[in-house]
């Protein structure tokens, strides 16, 4: 079965005073989902936003909230994000010793769709077990930065691991993140990635709405080829 595209305009790249119009207006360009970027400034050297600008924001619109949380401690984000509204609840597999299936167990029973990340430094055979449990993740985002900062040079060494995630499980929603814009999407693409976060090459485009369409159908194209 293919999996979809979703492209996911990275809301750190947009103007935070005006939240609300700024995820409208990527929805009217044709995004699919808002990704959101919760740093504690410990897990990463940044700080970003948390559960109040998320229950804020979820005031003015309907769209998946694609929750990254880039935090020492995922599980004390849990139900403040829940309630916030989130939709999407990606933890770092960095964080975890042997709690991740009380976390998975948690997201879903707080209305959740759990996510795990990896740092471009870390194996990708780390998530197998976390995709393979009885009660798994939905999605796996692999970095492609180190995550703290927009703006970022993509690192195509990355797609080895978007390549042997989308080999051994070929309906995994898998997620990129970090440099994707009109000169990167063709590799992630036909590597195997369908979930593409993109900050500044959508928000700094003249015309986002291309951007959007043609990460989208990279995507299309790309997964028509993986599946024949
Ligand atoms: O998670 C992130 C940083 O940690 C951002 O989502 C990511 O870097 C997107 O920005 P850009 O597309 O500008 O690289």
């Amino acid at each position: 079965m293919a999996v979809t595209p979703k492209i996911a305009p990275s809301m750190l790249s947009s103007d935070f005073a005006n939240l609300a119009s700024e995820a409208q207006r990527m929805l009217d360009f044709g995004a699919d989902w808002l990704h959101m970027d919760i740093m504690d400034g410990h897990f990463v050297p940044n700080l970003t936003i948390g559960a109040p600008v998320i229950e804020s924001l979820r005031k003015h619109t309907k769209a998946y909230l694609d929750c990254h949380l880039m935090v020492t401690n995922p599980l004390d984000y849990v139900e403040p994000l829940a309630k916030a509204g989130a939709s999407g609840f990606t933890f770092h597999v960095e964080t975890l010793k042997n709690d991740w299936e009380e976390l998975i167990q948690r997201i879903k029973s707080h209305g959740m769709r759990p996510g795990v990340s990896v740092k471009p430094g870390t194996p990708i055979e780390e998530v197998f077990p976390l995709v393979e449990a009885e009660n798994p993740v939905e999605m796996v985002l692999v970095m492609t930065v180190e995550p703290g900062f927009g703006g970022q040079k993509f690192i195509p060494q990355m797609m080895d691991k978007v390549r042997i995630l989308r080999k051994k499980y070929p309906s995994l929603d898998i997620e990129v993140d970090g440099g994707l814009g009109p000169s990167t999407i063709e590799v992630a693409a036909s590597a195997g990635a369908n979930c593409i976060v993109a900050g500044s090459s959508v928000f700094g485009a003249p015309e986002p709405a291309q951007v959007i369409s043609l990460l989208r159908n990279s995507v299309e194209k790309a997964q028509q080829t993986l599946i024949q």
